[in-house]
């Protein structure tokens, strides 16, 4: 039977207008302006769309967002003055370094910069450490994303088999910890697979929850999953499609049309992960804003 698609866009839009009400109150209540800082280091076109899209719905739901340019020869120093800057600004209350930087820039230094309570993104180790032992702090925006979406679809974290493919410090590791927690919309027992791991179908056959961040066009494949597995789908990968008008298109890490035939549910891509993680940003931005109330 073909699975029930969990619309990661829906759920976004659902989480958005939540958020304007929320912004129009703090607005009028206090005259405060929730405000995000972009900042973005050289030319890649990937990232270029995701910070548009960020910069729209920040307009959309009544963020102040501004974006930085920097070219791809800044040197680290400016970026970090830069950094220190927003850190000092009142009107900015989230600031986010696109990743990747360009590799004569120390990502782990430009992060440590990034003041605690204005890291958005939640990659700054201070709130990586919360994370891990469940003290509050802002959560990554990617892995808070897939667990709200799991929790707005109705899909039982609580005791689940959660199967993680990918360990990276953005994705793969905060999920694994953020659904290993012994909170609400947790309480998974979990696996982190990787590019070592021994027969990794024979794993992810057995997920009740099966996460792909693997960054490999389509890699999973319906033999890999069970019927009643729910399928979280965080790949965006381009793929050149001369069929289509730019040239390219997106696919996630999971060969949708064929595990979709067969598990429970699947989130698409585009329009699944993706628009969570934006939406996620922006509400750790209101947050933000808010906290700046209580000091
Ligand atoms: N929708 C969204 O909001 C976001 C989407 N993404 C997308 O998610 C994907 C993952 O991103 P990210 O975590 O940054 O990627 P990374 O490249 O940093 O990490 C990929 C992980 O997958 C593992 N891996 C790679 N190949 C295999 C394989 N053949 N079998 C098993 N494991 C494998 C790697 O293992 P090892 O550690 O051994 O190298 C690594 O842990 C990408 O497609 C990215 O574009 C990323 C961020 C946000
Ligand atoms: N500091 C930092 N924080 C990040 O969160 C971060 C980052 N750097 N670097 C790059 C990755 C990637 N990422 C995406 C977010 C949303 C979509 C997204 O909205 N995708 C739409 C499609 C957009 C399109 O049409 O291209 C979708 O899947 O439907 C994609 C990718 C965040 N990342
Ligand atoms: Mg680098």
């Amino acid at each position: 039977m073909a699975a029930t698609i969990i619309d990661g866009k829906k759920i976004a839009e659902t989480i958005q207008q939540e958020l304007a009400e929320e912004i129009k109150q703090l607005q009028a209540e206090h005259h405060l302006t929730p405000g995000l800082a972009v900042v973005l280091v050289g030319e890649n076109p990937a990232s270029k769309v995701y910070v548009r899209n960020k910069n729209k719905a920040c307009h959309d739901i009544g963020i102040y967002s501004e974006q930085h340019n920097l070219p791809q020869e800044a040197s680290e120093q400016e970026l970090l003055a830069l950094i220190q800057q927003l850190n000092h600004d009142d009107k900015i209350h989230g600031i986010l370094v696109q990743l990747p930087l360009p590799d004569h820039i120390d990502e782990h230094k430009v992060i440590n910069t990034i003041l605690p309570e204005k890291d958005v993104d939640g990659f700054h180790p201070v709130n990586i450490g919360k994370l891990m032992i469940g003290e509050k702090g802002f959560r990554p925006c990617t892995p808070f994303g897939v667990q709200k979406m799991l929790s707005y679809s109705g899909v039982p974290i609580d005791g689940a088999h959660v199967v993680v493919v990918g360990r990276s410090n953005i994705v793969g590791k905060p999920i694994a910890n953020m659904l290993l927690q012994k909170q609400p919309d947790a309480n998974a027992t979990v696996t982190v697979c990787h590019s070592r791991t021994k027969d990794l179908a024979a794993i992810t056959r057995q997920a009740d929850i099966l996460i792909a961040a693997i960054g490999q066009p389509e890699m999973i494949t319906a033999e890999m999953v069970s019927e009643n597995a729910v399928v979280i789908d965080v790949g965006v990968n381009r793929i050149e499609d001369p069929a289509s008008k730019t040239g390219y298109r997106l696919v996630g890490d999971v060969k949708f049309d064929e595990v979709s035939q067969k598990c429970k549910a699947i989130s698409p891509v585009p329009g699944g992960v993706g628009p969570m993680t934006i939406t996620m940003l922006l509400y750790n931005t209101v947050e933000s804003a808010k906290q700046s109330l209580e000091r």
